[in-house]
């Protein structure tokens, strides 16, 4: 049972250089240094839970300042408290008479909010000697849903309904939890095709790829349509025509633009056009959405939809064919929860985000969840993963067949290892300081 106050939150700014060599970069992002904002709060008893969010570098510092403005929120409270009133504890967070002007529940303040919430998950988890995702596989419906402010969904999922959803979902579990410890769940990689790679880059990294089991591949577009023509025939053509594409162009077209260009694009058959456009748009997505499926098309978003309230109109004017949840942009576990759950009712499937540094660690245990204890299906679903930093943290994803095999230690998988958060600590880490004596980065 996790007890006691939360004597002690300190928040770091660890950035890791990957625009050096093109990592993670996109038709919009196309030089980010992979980052986190890193929470570690402590109980009294001398337990820790390990949070972060994701950002691209620069402007780190600001989501830094925003979870130290939040903190007095959570110094002094009592462990035990927030997690048997977890719903009041996220308003607590997301509804402060006078931070909520920031947001409310976007932009900064809502990356600090996940942050935070997510080393209050992962401290949960450890205290009960569990891995994030059975800690929520093994959880009452009713303590689950005691989790998640259904404030603003109500017109689209109520508090019963999620109930009901859950407990159809209880049927078959057990089955499901074996499958998953057996096969793991399906992933997709992204990894070959980042925008800023060389066509031979691209090419080596495929084969290596297949060669390992690889079957669903994304590739970036959006910058140049002769580009994205080429690189996504040679993709194809390396994958053949049975394995499975997807293309992602981080918001860079207007929508007809994306219209059109993505239709430039249909003999290369993708499964998806990820983030066609504006993530605020949810007409606009709407729109792309009824005019790319006849061509088999379909759109997928989320990675930069900022709460469940955007979620919920996406849903409610089918302008996603496949919802992409976010570990660090959403409110941390509880607001996924209610992403999840709406999914389930709109029967969407759900395709979690995981480009950047730690989102694999973290979104897999929201995906195990979702398949075992929501949704109970794989039919059109799969987990992004990405090839870069697992190494800086203690408990790294662990991959078989192309598939994420389900986390065996207690906890959220957030923890880094304090080496690599050191180094990479941003200004002063070795690695920063390093980069700026030989001239490599300002
Ligand atoms: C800037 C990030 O790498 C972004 O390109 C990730 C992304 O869009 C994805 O993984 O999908
Ligand atoms: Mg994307």
């Amino acid at each position: 049972m996790v007890k006691g106050k939360i004597t002690k939150l300190s928040v770091s700014d660890v950035r890791f250089p990957t625009s050096l060599e093109q990592h993670g970069s996109d038709a919009m992002h196309t030089d980010p240094d992979y980052s986190v904002a890193y929470v570690v709060i402590e109980t009294e008893g001398g337990l820790k839970g390990y949070g972060l969010t994701f950002t691209l570098g620069k402007g780190t510092e600001i989501v830094v300042c925003a979870v130290q403005a939040l903190s007095s929120l959570v110094i002094g409270k009592d462990s035990e408290e927030i997690v048997n009133d977890f719903r009041s504890f996220y308003r607590l967070l997301t509804s402060d008479g006078q931070m909520r002007w920031l947001g409310p529940e976007k932009g900064v303040v809502q990356l600090a909010a996940a942050a935070v919430l997510n080393a209050v998950w992962d401290l949960w988890a450890r205290a009960e000697g569990k891995p994030l995702w059975k800690l929520l596989v093994d959880m009452d419906p009713e303590k689950l849903i005691s989790c998640i402010d259904f404030r603003y969904i109500t017109d689209a999922l109520t508090e019963k309904e999620a109930l009901d959803i859950l407990r159809k979902a209880r049927d078959g579990k057990c089955k499901r939890e074996e499958h998953m410890l057996k096969e793991g769940y399906p992933a997709y990689t992204t990894s070959c095709a980042w925008i800023g790679y060389p066509d031979e880059q691209l090419k080596q990294l495929c084969s290596k790829a297949l060669s390992e089991g690889w079957t669903r591949f994304k590739v970036k577009v959006g910058a140049d349509l002769n580009d994205d023509i080429r690189r996504c025939r040679l993709l194809r053509e390396m994958i053949g025509p049975d394995k499975t594409l997807m293309i992602d162009a981080n918001q860079r077209w207007d929508v007809a633009e994306a219209i059109e260009w993505v239709s430039r694009l249909v003999e290369f058959k993708p499964l998806w056009i990820e983030e066609p456009t504006s993530p605020d748009d949810i007409l606009g997505h709407a729109a792309i959405a009824k005019a790319l499926a006849p061509l088999g098309i379909g759109v997928a978003t989320g990675e930069q939809c900022h709460n469940r309230v955007m979620f919920k109109q996406l849903l409610q004017s089918q302008a996603l064919r496949f919802v992409q949840i976010d570990s660090c942009r959403l409110g941390s576990v509880n607001e996924n929860l209610a992403v999840l759950l709406m999914a389930e009712k709109f029967q969407v499937p759900v395709c979690p985000h995981a480009g950047g540094v730690g989102l694999c660690e973290l979104v897999q245990h929201l995906i195990l969840f979702d398949y075992i204890a929501v949704s109970g299906s794989l039919e059109n679903r799969m987990c992004e993963y990405v090839d870069h930093l697992h190494e800086h943290f203690t408990n790294p994803v662990v991959i078989k067949n192309a598939s994420y095999m389900p986390p065996k230690n207690p906890g959220y998988s957030t923890e880094m290892k304090d080496d690599s958060a050191k180094r990479h600590q941003f200004p002063d880490g070795e690695v920063w300081r390093e980069l700026r004596a030989s001239r490599r980065v300002q």
